[in-house]
């Protein structure tokens, strides 16, 4: 099932995002034991370390001590550089949750590109040990003006991949230049999928995505999707 819903404001908008986590939180740990979540970079850290951390003080049963968080990508910088998603997740929103806060898989830059994938796929198969894609309870993507999601860039080869959950670039058309990033078949495992873009700038490329998110939907491929958008 496919919807889509637009919000006045980046503030409701977070607003929303935020209660959205911390519901499928209380609903994954009280069924499973266990959320787990995969968080894209970008304009979304801001939003969740503005919405998310107050939204969870006040939902007990969401206990980010129980949360598997992966990132859907990751720029390959130190974790100090304001580029990296890692570090940014660390510094704006962790920071802000109660100890010991949640489980973090991190892809580690120092490897380069090609070891630092080969890595954070090992890391995720230990850590979903049974099926053969991973099935991440949520995940939140985000979306760039020019319509690439994670570091999966419109007419790039990586698209085409198959077979591994996770892949690397070093020829990002957005700098930094070197990447890793979740691939297509981990991103369609997952239960459920957001993909969030705030701002006039992503408006033309979300209509398109619209388009295409309706023949994924009727084509089975995705399980669900929520899509939470601004479009002024
Ligand atoms: O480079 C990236 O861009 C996208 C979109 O970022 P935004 O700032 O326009 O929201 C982001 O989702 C991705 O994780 C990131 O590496």
């Amino acid at each position: 099932m496919a919807a889509v819903s637009v919000f006045p404001s980046q503030r409701e908008l977070g607003a929303a995002l935020a209660r959205l986590v911390t519901e499928a939180a209380a609903e994954a740990v009280a069924s499973s034991g266990r959320f787990t979540l995969g968080l894209s970079g970008g304009s979304l850290v801001a939003l969740l370390a503005r919405e998310l951390p107050p939204a969870l003080s006040a939902a007990p049963g969401a206990d980010p001590s129980r949360w598997l968080v992966a990132f859907c990508d990751e720029r390959l910088v130190p974790p100090e550089h304001p580029e990296s998603t890692g570090g940014a997740y660390r510094s704006q929103v962790f920071s802000q949750l109660p100890p010991p806060g949640p489980q973090v898989l991190s892809v580690s830059p120092e490897l380069g590109p090609a070891a630092a994938a080969r890595d954070y796929e090992e890391q995720l198969r230990k850590a979903f040990p049974g099926p053969a894609v991973p099935q991440f309870d949520l995940l939140l993507l985000g979306l760039g003006p020019d319509g690439h999601t994670c570091s999966l860039f419109p007419g790039h080869a990586l698209l085409q991949e198959q077979h591994s959950l996770v892949g690397f670039l070093e020829d990002s058309p957005k700098p930094p230049p070197r990447r890793v990033t979740m691939t297509l078949p981990l991103l369609n495992s997952a239960r459920r999928v957001l993909l969030v873009a705030a701002g006039a700038s992503k408006a033309p490329v979300l209509k398109v995505w619209g388009e295409i998110l309706g023949i994924w939907a009727k084509s089975g491929i995705w399980g669900e999707i929520g899509g939470v958008g601004i479009l002024g």
